[in-house]
């Protein structure tokens, strides 16, 4: 029998929602820290979180804090739960009230614009030495909409402290929530991240009307640029292939419940960006993580066409149909790109 355990929770939107109720199935008692009193008051009196998480009963293990000094208090694991623009400001104030060290999960996917730091840089930058036990990051093709009614769901743990991991797996295993681990803490982080980028893109070619074919070569080469940064920045190529690759690739890029591929189709609808991202009301990472991915390609000197294209489509205003037009008329070239460079250094 697994140590029951007192988790914190911080950030209750969808997700960080979401895998409190893991939690608690488990037997643990989470803590869900919000910075909205109303919205703790609703998950401590009705025990729902309608906005995020609608038609979901939470059990009686979960509570809700608005106090980040008492939901940390005596708690040694904490789950990092809020979008990546939120996270440095989450973290001071978390430091500001702990005096003893804390191992983080943290479960967001993005990459910081210009610092260009993946999430556990991020922690490991801001949050003191002294406070900070390990770093673990959760991720994979996780819906929180699915694991809220306990629909089946793979995902993937890593750290650089395998240990730290596998006792992450532990808190969180259970018969329809399986997790793996896997050491490639780059590999993990930088695959979550960008496959926003793609369901993106995805959402905008199916936004314009173009079928099935379109979306499979935007998650195959899609894959291909992500794992061409991902293995310059040190991942193991591998981790692509794995369920924080091609899963959360497929997931993002095929579901109704993401909310990246649904501020694409908006835009492949039409809409201007500003309109799209105010009328969601979650977070959609694909943005920012895009600006941060095309300054990545520009560090590391990789070629990304398809960021590229969503790149102009967010930032310079460019029409969707032309950079679709674009990446589909570009130089012809190898498909597999070992071979195009065997075959360039035999010429
Ligand atoms: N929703 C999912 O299915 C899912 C699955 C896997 C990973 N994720 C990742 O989890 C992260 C959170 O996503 P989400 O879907 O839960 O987002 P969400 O929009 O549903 O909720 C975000 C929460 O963060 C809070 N928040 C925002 N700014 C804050 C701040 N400055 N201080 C404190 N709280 C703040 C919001 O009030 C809200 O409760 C993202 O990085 C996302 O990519 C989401
Ligand atoms: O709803 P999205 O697009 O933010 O994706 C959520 C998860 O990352 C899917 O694994």
């Amino acid at each position: 029998m697994e140590r029951k355990e007192k988790i914190t929770v911080v950030g209750a939107g969808s997700w960080g929602t979401a895998l409190a109720l893991v939690l608690a199935d488990n037997g643990h008692d989470v803590r869900l820290w919000g910075h909205n009193p109303k919205q703790i008051e609703e998950i401590n009196q009705l025990h729902t979180n309608k906005k995020y998480l609608p038609g979901v009963e939470l059990p009686n293990n979960i509570v809700g804090y608005n106090t980040l000094k008492d939901a940390l208090n005596e708690v040694e694991t904490c789950i990092l739960a809020v979008p990546t623009k939120a996270i440095r400001e989450v973290l001071n104030d978390m430091a500001n009230v702990r005096q003893e060290p804390l191992t983080i999960v943290h479960v967001s996917k993005g990459i910081e614009p210009d610092t260009l730091l993946r999430i556990s840089e991020m922690i490991e930058d801001e949050m003191p030495e002294h406070l900070l036990q390990d770093v673990v990051v959760l991720s994979g093709p996780s819906h929180a909409e699915e694991v809220s009614m306990r629909h089946i769901t793979t995902v993937t743990v890593s750290s650089k402290n395998i240990e730290a991991a596998e006792k992450v797996q532990d808190l969180f295993i259970n018969s329809y929530f399986r997790v793996y681990t896997n050491p490639d803490i780059i590999g993990v982080e930088i695959g979550g991240a960008l496959k926003n980028i793609i369901a993106l893109a995805a959402g905008i070619t199916d936004g314009l009307g173009y079928g099935d074919n379109a979306k499979a070569a935007l998650i195959t080469r899609g894959l291909a640029e992500i794992a061409r940064l991902g293995t310059k920045m040190g991942a193991s190529p591998l981790t692509f292939s794995g369920l924080t690759g091609i899963g959360d690739l497929i997931v993002t890029c095929t579901s109704v419940h993401s909310r990246n591929w649904r501020a694409g189709n908006l835009l492949g609808k039409g809409q201007k960006l500003e309109e799209v991202l105010e009328n969601m009301g979650m977070v959609v990472e694909g943005v920012r993580t895009t600006k941060a991915a095309y300054q990545l390609a520009e560090k590391y000197q990789v070629k990304m066409p398809i960021t590229t294209a969503l790149h102009n489509v967010l930032f310079q205003h460019a029409n969707p149909k032309d950079e679709v037009d674009a990446l589909m008329t570009r130089v012809k070239t190898h498909e597999m790109e070992d071979l195009a460079n065997v075959l360039s250094s035999e010429q």
